[in-house]
């Protein structure tokens, strides 16, 4: 098709003017202090919830947040978005050709031996167990800890620490340690604590990868990376020395476990499956695969679970009825079974309530914000939107799920109702491409399921226990990186939950 450029623009800026040679440049830095919900606004005010963008020396592209766009471009037009080449190349040193970083045959090989062991019973009974592990083994105990000191404590900064714990388990039975044992040390240093300080450095030199890989995309002059990396200078050079910790710690740990398995040691980890059913698999394909499922389990349920209880701390009403459900399906137990700290995956899929509330809380408060695609051929989208080819086209999951066209004209109400069936009381799905959270198509995330068992987990668990007092002046700032995190960190103080009466119903 060919493409008329002006016409396109014309049709589709109203009230985002390009400013000659600057392009939309000013409108972009008077709002980058609010830059999710300026989008959110601009994207609003367009006819088709779609935006055409030139800036003076960059690709052209289209921001949409309508969602038969969005269809169209992750499930009918599937191959002609890949991730392209812009993608791959700014995380290639950190990601290499892992599956968040592919596209086409070698997508398609990870995709299917990742998704084939995800679906696994085993495999989900290890992550199960996993999350319960780091749950009750670490994460509440620091809670009763500040409970009785009454110390406030940072939830994003301990979300994370769980987070990367429990992925890093899951991907390669390799804990981390980023969330201390239950027992305090005697001041010795044990045999663990020291492998604790590795530990930790891998920690460190991962956030310090991700966070410079994804500080790539945000260069005013683009490529102005590729000079920086061939000089060795500033930030390219810690990358450099970030990302060769990161490859050479998990290397050390692909080969120790290529020898445990030879020796006939069974492992329900994601990288000892793959080992044994790729056998020819090469230890750079694996390390990647390892490195891009680490990445993308990271922030993200932290990322939710953070605005999750900021939600929650301004209304009072959800949190009853969440820890009326916990207690209900307490309750329900046999009672033999009543010392048994935390919840089956079936107690977990009873908790209808639980799932609305976190979904809900994922729409106005998307972990993943924005997501972009490259288009190979020009294209027109279903609302008329011409594409050039070499276009970059992203879809914005988080003004998506404020829309009032979505959602109605309380669009911007957090009311976990709205997903459950008004007669059953059980949870409705929504349409992938309407509630993009997940991404959605051919690839989308292959880690939800899991992301709800431990978010339903921590949420049921945590709330029966405990209440989090956030100060209700608290207006966190946001920062959308590759995750939507809280610029300052969530403060809160942990106190005995109120004790609930739904068991004597
Ligand atoms: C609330 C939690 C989560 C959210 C909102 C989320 C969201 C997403 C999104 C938006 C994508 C598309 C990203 C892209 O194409 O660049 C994605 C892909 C992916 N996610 Fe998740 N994710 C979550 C948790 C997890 C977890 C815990 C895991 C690991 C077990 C995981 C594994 C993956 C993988 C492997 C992909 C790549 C799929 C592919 O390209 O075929 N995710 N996720």
């Amino acid at each position: 098709q060919r493409l008329d450029h002006k016409k396109a623009a014309a049709q589709h800026t109203p009230g985002l003017r390009p400013y000659p040679l600057l392009g939309h440049l000013p409108q972009f830095l008077a709002n980058r202090h609010r830059i999710m919900d300026w989008m959110t606004e601009v994207l609003a005010r367009q006819p088709t919830y779609t935006l055409v963008l030139r800036r003076p020396g960059s690709v052209p592209g289209v921001i949409t947040a309508n969602p038969a766009n969005v269809e169209h471009v992750l499930r009918a037009g599937f191959d002609n978005y890949p991730k392209g080449p812009r993608f791959a190349s700014l995380l290639h040193d950190f990601l290499g050709r892992g599956i968040l970083n592919v596209d086409g045959d070698a997508w398609r090989a990870q995709r299917k031996a990742a998704s084939y062991e995800f679906n696994t019973r085993s495999l989900r009974a290890f992550v199960a167990q996993t999350v319960h592990g780091e749950l009750h083994g670490r994460l509440l105990p620091l809670l009763r800890r500040a409970a009785s000191s009454g110390q406030p404590i940072d939830l994003q900064d301990t979300l994370e620490r769980y987070a990367f714990d429990n992925i890093c388990r899951v991907a390669f039975d390799h804990d981390p340690r980023q969330l201390p044992d239950d027992e305090v040390g005697d001041g010795v240093r044990t045999e663990a604590e020291s492998d604790a300080t590795t530990s930790g450095r891998f920690a460190d030199a991962f956030r310090d990868a991700a966070n410079l890989s994804a500080g790539r995309f945000r260069y005013a002059v683009p490529g102005l990376w590729k000079v920086k990396k061939a000089l060795g200078l500033g930030s390219e050079r810690r990358l450099r020395e970030s990302v060769a910790m990161v490859h050479g710690y998990a290397d050390r740990i692909i080969r120790s476990r290529r020898e445990e398995m030879g020796m006939g040691c069974e492992k329900h980890d994601l990288l000892s499956r793959l080992m044994a059913s790729q056998g020819d698999t090469t230890d750079t394909v694996l390390r990647d695969v390892v490195i891009s499922f680490l990445l993308a389990g990271r922030e993200t349920t932290s990322s939710a679970l953070t605005w999750f209880f900021w939600l929650l701390s301004s209304h009072p009403d959800v949190e009853r009825r969440i820890r009326d459900e916990v207690a209900a399906v307490r309750a329900r137990r046999a009672r033999g079974d009543l010392d048994n700290a935390g919840f089956d995956l079936d107690e977990l899929r009873e908790m209808h309530y639980v799932h609305a509330a976190i979904t809900e809380s994922m729409r106005l408060y998307t972990p993943v914000p924005v997501n972009t695609v490259h288009a190979q051929a020009a294209d027109v989208l279903p609302d008329g939107t011409a594409v050039g080819a070499g276009w970059f086209v992203t879809y914005n999951s988080y003004a998506m799920g404020r829309m009032e066209s979505v959602w109605g004209e309380d669009a911007r109400a957090y009311r976990p109702e709205r997903w459950l069936d008004p007669m059953e009381g059980t949870f409705r799905p929504e349409s992938p491409f309407r509630y993009a959270v997940f991404h959605a198509g051919p690839r989308i995330c292959l880690g939800k399921e899991m992301a709800y068992i431990q978010m339903k987990s921590i949420v049921a668990c945590v709330l029966e226990e405990f209440e989090l007092e956030v100060n209700g002046k608290y207006q966190p700032r946001q920062v959308a990186s590759l995750t939507l995190r809280m610029a300052d960190g969530l403060p809160v103080r942990v106190k005995d939950a109120p004790t609930s009466n739904a068991s004597e119903k």
